[in-house]
């Protein structure tokens, strides 16, 4: 059985953010040009999508460059392009509710179903469940990719996708959740497929409200709008939304939101005037340069600056402000995305472990006035954009990345001078990664902070920003990654 352009969607069920995937797609698909006549003997967005979710899981790979990778080798662009897209997200985001239905309908776990008959088995559901996908094309599409992949298993394929086919996703999520009365959390992981742990996460850091956390784990579940980061002194935000067909920003100043396409294609990023990040990063880096400083104030630290989101913005701004940025970073070829990233401004990069800063020799205790740490942490606030990643994380990444955060932080405490402040930020909004690490790091520095009310250094006006004297974003409340700000002001 092979496949018909008139076989594929119309769009998904659920409505679509303007530049998520499939977006292209679905605008091609709007303007009725006719489907492609005959049937071709396979059908390249499916097979692209099945190599890059099975190159996930084989080979610990990353959704993103992998499936660029394949793209690329597979010359496929514009509608397939999109269409291979929608289905390797939405399947690896997807993929613990999808896993729950498989198993179901197969009557065994996922665990004893090979693994390339699963990748294709959780393809196939998310066409069906998640998709306008005619049922018989996402059946017959599975079936032939499951006989090319794994043949002896194409006849248990077709029967576990005509089950999934029989009962519709609301019914499948009834049916497997838990009561929501006895096991709220569990039954949040399965209708808002999200790992528990991280659900009780999410939950700790908005105060247990769990209808708030439901609203996060759905924008979660959003493909995210692609926001680029209009650098200071070399276009604003207002010409850049112009020249790219984007909008301004809600909050931050240099903000632009992009109505679709490929940022990789925009000749404002490759002649350094723009970069892709987060609002909420550009917010965090931004506040930083805002706290109020007495004295000194033209040497910046960036302590964990690969791969130079951060740092592009903050050396933009050093430029117009006299000030010069040190960025520190250990993984060389991070260091290297650093130096690209920074062309032409006031920054010098520094390979090295940014937990010896302050015992340098170069780079003395109380040496700068400003030190952003930006600090490795799980990306629990990020997992709209890196939908493998929920899957992928565990409680027990918390232990050593909080130790290394807190390290960092020590370090950052001891490289800026008395009166100096320092933003911690992270992108995760869990409070052992934030609150904990906060709290413990500057215990253990042995110098005297307080912390700086750090709402205030943030545009006015920003809604859903607590009680202080941290910040947490939240996509949900901000339309912004979950980023975490802490700001320390030395006192001795
Ligand atoms: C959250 S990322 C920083 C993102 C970056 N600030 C940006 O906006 O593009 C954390 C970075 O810290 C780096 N890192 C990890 N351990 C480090 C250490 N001991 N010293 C310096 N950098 C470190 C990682 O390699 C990673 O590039």
């Amino acid at each position: 059985m092979t496949e018909h352009k008139a076989d594929r969607p119309h769009g998904s069920g659920r409505p679509r953010r303007p530049g998520g995937p499939g977006g292209g797609y679905d605008r091609d698909a709007r303007s009725g040009r006719a489907p492609r006549a005959g049937r071709p003997p396979s059908d390249p967005a499916r097979q692209a999508a099945y190599e890059a979710i099975a190159a996930v899981h084989r080979d610990d790979a990353y959704a993103n460059l992998v499936l660029s990778d394949i793209l690329r080798g597979m010359a496929l662009d514009g509608r397939d392009a999109a269409f291979a897209t929608e289905l390797t997200y939405g399947t690896l985001r997807m993929m613990g509710t999808l896993d729950r239905i498989v198993a179901d309908a197969a009557g065994r776990d996922v665990a004893r179903i090979d693994p390339p008959a699963r990748d294709a088995l959780r393809l196939g559901a998310y066409q069906l469940l998640h998709t306008r996908v005619p049922a018989h094309a996402a059946v017959n599409q599975t079936v032939d990719l499951v006989r090319s992949v794994a043949p002896g298993a194409a006849g248990f394929a077709n029967a576990v996708m005509r089950t999934i086919a029989e009962t519709p996703l609301e019914k499948w999520l009834e049916k497997l959740a838990p009561d929501y009365e006895t096991d709220p959390i569990g039954n949040l992981a399965v209708h808002h497929n999200h790992p528990e742990w991280i659900i009780r996460a999410f939950s700790e850091a908005l105060g247990g409200d769990l209808a708030e956390t439901t609203r996060l784990l759905i924008e979660d579940n959003q493909a995210p709008v692609v926001h680029l980061c209009a650098r200071p002194g070399r276009v604003d935000a207002i010409e850049l939304a112009d020249e790219v067909g984007g909008v301004p920003g809600a909050f931050s100043p240099y903000a632009v939101y992009l109505n679709g396409g490929s940022p990789r294609e925009l000749k404002a990023i490759h002649q350094g005037r723009a970069h892709v990040q987060d609002e909420g990063s550009q917010l965090v880096a931004a506040a930083l340069l805002a706290a109020p400083l007495e004295g000194r104030d033209t040497r910046w630290l960036d302590l964990c600056a690969g791969p130079g989101g951060k740092t592009g913005l903050i050396g933009a701004i050093a430029a117009a402000r006299g000030a010069e940025v040190t960025a520190v970073e250990v993984a060389e070829h991070r260091a290297r995305l650093v130096e690209q990233a920074t062309t032409g401004m006031p920054v010098t990069v520094l390979p090295m472990d940014g937990r010896s800063v302050g015992r340098d020799p170069d780079l003395p205790e109380e040496s700068f006035d400003r030190v952003l740490v930006d600090a490795p942490c799980t990306g629990l606030g990020s997992l709209r954009r890196r939908p493998e990643s929920r899957w992928r994380r565990s409680p027990a990444d918390l232990p050593p990345l909080t130790k290394l955060q807190r390290e960092l932080l020590v370090a950052a405490l001891r490289a800026v001078r008395p009166g100096g402040v320092v933003a911690y930020v992270t992108c995760s909004p869990h409070m052992v990664e934030t609150q904990v690490t906060v709290t413990e790091g500057s215990r253990r520095s042995g110098v005297e902070v307080d912390f700086v009310d750090a709402r205030p250094l943030l545009p006015p006006g920003m809604p859903g920003l607590g009680s202080g004297p941290t910040v947490q974003l939240w996509p949900h409340r901000h339309g912004t990654d979950a980023m975490f700000l802490a700001v320390l002001r030395r006192t001795s």
